[in-house]
């Protein structure tokens, strides 16, 4: 179990306040989705929230303590990261590259255990890769990589998982299993946090979202109370579409509104 805040977060890139003034806590077991149009501040929310930037004012807290004193290896016992678009750069075997997500557990010189390559094996089989374990990462398709890479964020067993656009570059099919996935990880007692773009699946799939614009946070609440055709104008500066199929709702953006 694990309890994260963030407290009238700013952070500051470059001269630049990326994030500013964001509140905001976070339970166990609930699928958090982060929206917003591009620069609004959301990779970099979510850096701050695991200790990977230093805020310019306010706080996070993990468990109630501040993450800026935690040791990496405190922080990454309770929080797993999916960073933006990771590519895989080494030809290592789909199994070695889930097994990287028990080092950060691991004490210095330590090897896996027992417990460690159990954690892998259940990982494989979450994120449905047992079948590619002997296959070289690097030479599989865009979205059976995303699942390793996935499922080597699993294999940490963290009380919270946090991941930055899990479906870019996935076709629709895999779109929906990693968001079942999250949702079975959320289900099952984790504090799943997800980057999406996809309006439809994060209204179809979150408990919650968090709506930021220009590094603040506008709005934060249920899928159906935070899209709504104003914020997605106001925010997106779009129009859309709002329907559903069979109980899945739908969000097409429709036209850019001034373009
Ligand atoms: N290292 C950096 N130095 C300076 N400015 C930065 C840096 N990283 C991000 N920024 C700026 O901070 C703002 C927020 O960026 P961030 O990546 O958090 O946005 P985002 O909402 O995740 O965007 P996207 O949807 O495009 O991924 C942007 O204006 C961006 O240009």
């Amino acid at each position: 179990m694990v309890a994260l805040s963030v407290e009238t977060l700013g952070v500051t890139l470059g001269g630049r306040r990326a994030v500013e003034g964001v509140s905001a806590n976070f339970a166990p077991g609930g699928l958090v989705g982060i929206i917003g149009p591009n620069g609004a501040g959301k990779s970099t929310l979510v850096r701050a929230m695991l200790g990977l930037v230093e805020p310019s004012a306010g706080d996070v807290r993990l468990d109630g303590a501040p993450i800026a004193g935690l040791r990496r290896a405190e922080i990454a016992r309770l929080l797993a990261y999916l960073p933006q678009g990771q590519v895989l750069h080494w030809p290592l075997a789909v199994e070695r590259v889930v097994a990287l997500g028990r080092l950060p557990l691991l004490t210095p010189m330590s090897r896996l255990a027992a417990a460690d390559l159990e954690a892998v094996d259940r990982a494989m089989a979450r994120a449905d890769v047992t079948h590619l374990r002997g296959r070289v990462a690097t030479e599989l398709s865009g979205g059976e990589r995303a699942r390793v890479l996935l499922a080597r964020a699993l294999a940490q067993e963290s009380s919270a998982l946090i991941v930055d656009e899990p479906l870019a570059a996935l076709d629709p099919g895999h779109q929906i299993e990693i968001m079942d996935l999250l949702r079975a990880q959320a289900a099952a007692g984790q504090l799943v946090i997800a980057v999406l773009h996809d309006l439809s699946l994060a209204a179809r799939y979150c408990d919650r979202l968090l709506l930021l614009d220009g590094g603040r946070l506008v709005a934060d609440g249920t899928p159906d109370a935070v899209l709504t055709p104003e914020r997605l104008a106001q925010t997106f500066g779009v129009r859309a579409w709002f329907g559903s199929d069979g109980g899945v709702p739908l969000i097409v953006p429709t036209a850019r509104i001034g373009g």
